[in-house]
């Protein structure tokens, strides 16, 4: 199975372990005996990872100093991958993803029709949670490289994802066996050659012009079960041309959101008093006249031709602690301060702040009364087996 959906404790040869640097720098390395793994704050054996769990602190001496660099090797998963992937176009961070799936309500009933595959970062996601994920690309290196990516990560592998290279907009979601997809070399269809049974009821659509691939969905979405779309746009007039092309092709429930993802980070900060900033002009008064008087003098020697006109500076006493920047450093919440709790809103997002277009169809309306009525029998007679708890036990029944 791929490393994305299932944990392993210890790392081996051969894992994909991502190196969490800082935060802003992870990096994926594949761990190779005897290789090393190069960064700026030290050179890191592989050797040492090997036999270790994930999440491990890797420490290594820096190099003519006695401090450490090190790193922590991590489990690979879909939010991390997002964070360190190779970027070949702009792709949906979790922020974005995680909303959507919820929203698509993604699970492992779901089959899932995602365009364009790009680089890969949400089809990591959708792969770990649906039933079947069917992605599409129209440039063929990009396709190249995210199958070769599926391919490494055991996602091919794992038999619930097929990588289709497609003009969706042009062509359509049918997929057949002499198209250039993964669908027939890892997965067959019934007979190995009759087009593959699409049938999706989850749709997932990051398209410079998504409005031009929906009226090919017709063909490929779920007859007999609620499909869900959702659509990823940049700019408001393509959310127009998209909401107009679902509208028309009988899409219901149509609502646009747009995901602001902000982290607040929550710190100490000393109060500072009126008193304070007083002191501190003063203080910056009194030395520039201290020296201005300096300098003068010094001028004054200077041109009565004595010898040493230098005077030596005089040693500037240590202030008490200056809140407004220079002098002795304050730990953060020492207690000999007053201290406020503020937060702090993080610069940098890692969202796209896409606006969300979703929908919802559901094709065929009328009800299998005999399979309805199967389902609640099947119920009931699962709740009556049941036991209710009485009163003092909790729902598992114990005291
Ligand atoms: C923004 S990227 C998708 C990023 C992806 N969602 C991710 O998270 O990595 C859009 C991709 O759609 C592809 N694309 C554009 N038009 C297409 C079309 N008509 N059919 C298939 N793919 C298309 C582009 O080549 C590009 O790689």
């Amino acid at each position: 199975m791929s490393q994305f959906s299932e944990y392993k404790d210890l790392i081996q040869a051969g894992d994909l372990a991502l190196a969490w640097i800082s935060r802003d720098n992870i990096k994926p390395v594949r761990i190779t005996p005897g290789a090393t793994f190069n960064t700026r704050y030290g050179s890191f054996p592989h050797d040492d990872m090997i036999g270790k769990p994930f999440g491990s602190q890797i420490a290594v001496r820096t190099r003519g100093s006695n401090k450490f660099g090190f790193i922590h090797v991590l489990q690979p998963t879909p939010e991390l991958w997002t964070l360190s992937l190779p970027h070949r176009t702009q792709i949906v961070y979790t922020p974005d993803s995680s909303y959507i799936m919820q929203r698509l309500q993604c699970s492992p009933h779901s089959r899932v029709i995602e365009a364009g595959t790009g680089s890969g970062s949400f089809t990591h996601a959708f792969a770990r949670s649906a039933g079947f994920v069917f992605s599409y690309e129209f440039h063929e290196v990009r396709y190249g490289q995210a199958k070769q990516e599926f391919e490494d990560h055991g996602l091919l592998r794992d038999g619930n994802l097929a990588i289709t290279h497609r003009d969706v907009c042009q062509d359509g979601f049918a997929i057949g066996k002499n198209d250039t997809t993964t669908f027939f070399e890892n997965l067959q269809s019934d007979d190995g050659v009759s087009p593959a049974k699409i049938d999706a009821n989850v749709v997932f659509l990051d398209l410079p012009a998504p409005w031009t691939a929906i009226p090919h969905l017709e063909e490929v979405i779920s007859q007999d079960s609620k499909v869900s779309v959702c659509c990823f746009s940049p700019c408001i007039e393509q959310v127009d041309k998209t909401v107009e092309m679902l509208e028309k092709h009988g899409w219901v429930d149509i609502e646009m959101v747009e995901i602001q993802g902000k982290q607040y980070e929550s710190r100490r900060q000393m109060v500072r008093h009126l008193d304070h900033a007083l002191q501190r002009l003063r203080d910056v008064r009194e030395r520039k006249q201290i020296g201005l008087e300096r300098r003068k003098r010094m001028f004054n020697k200077l041109i009565s031709d004595q010898e040493e006109p230098y005077e030596e500076r005089p040693e500037t006493p240590k202030t008490e602690y200056n809140p407004f920047g220079k002098g002795s450093r304050v730990k953060e919440g020492d207690t000999g301060f007053k201290w406020k709790e503020v937060s702090k809103v993080e610069s940098e997002i890692k969202s796209h702040t896409s606006y969300l277009t979703f929908a919802s169809k559901i094709v065929e309306k009328t009800r299998d009364e005999t399979l309805v009525t199967k389902i609640t029998d099947q119920e009931r007679e699962n709740a009556a087996k049941t036991p209710i708890p009485t009163k003092g036990e909790n729902k598992k029944g114990k005291p």
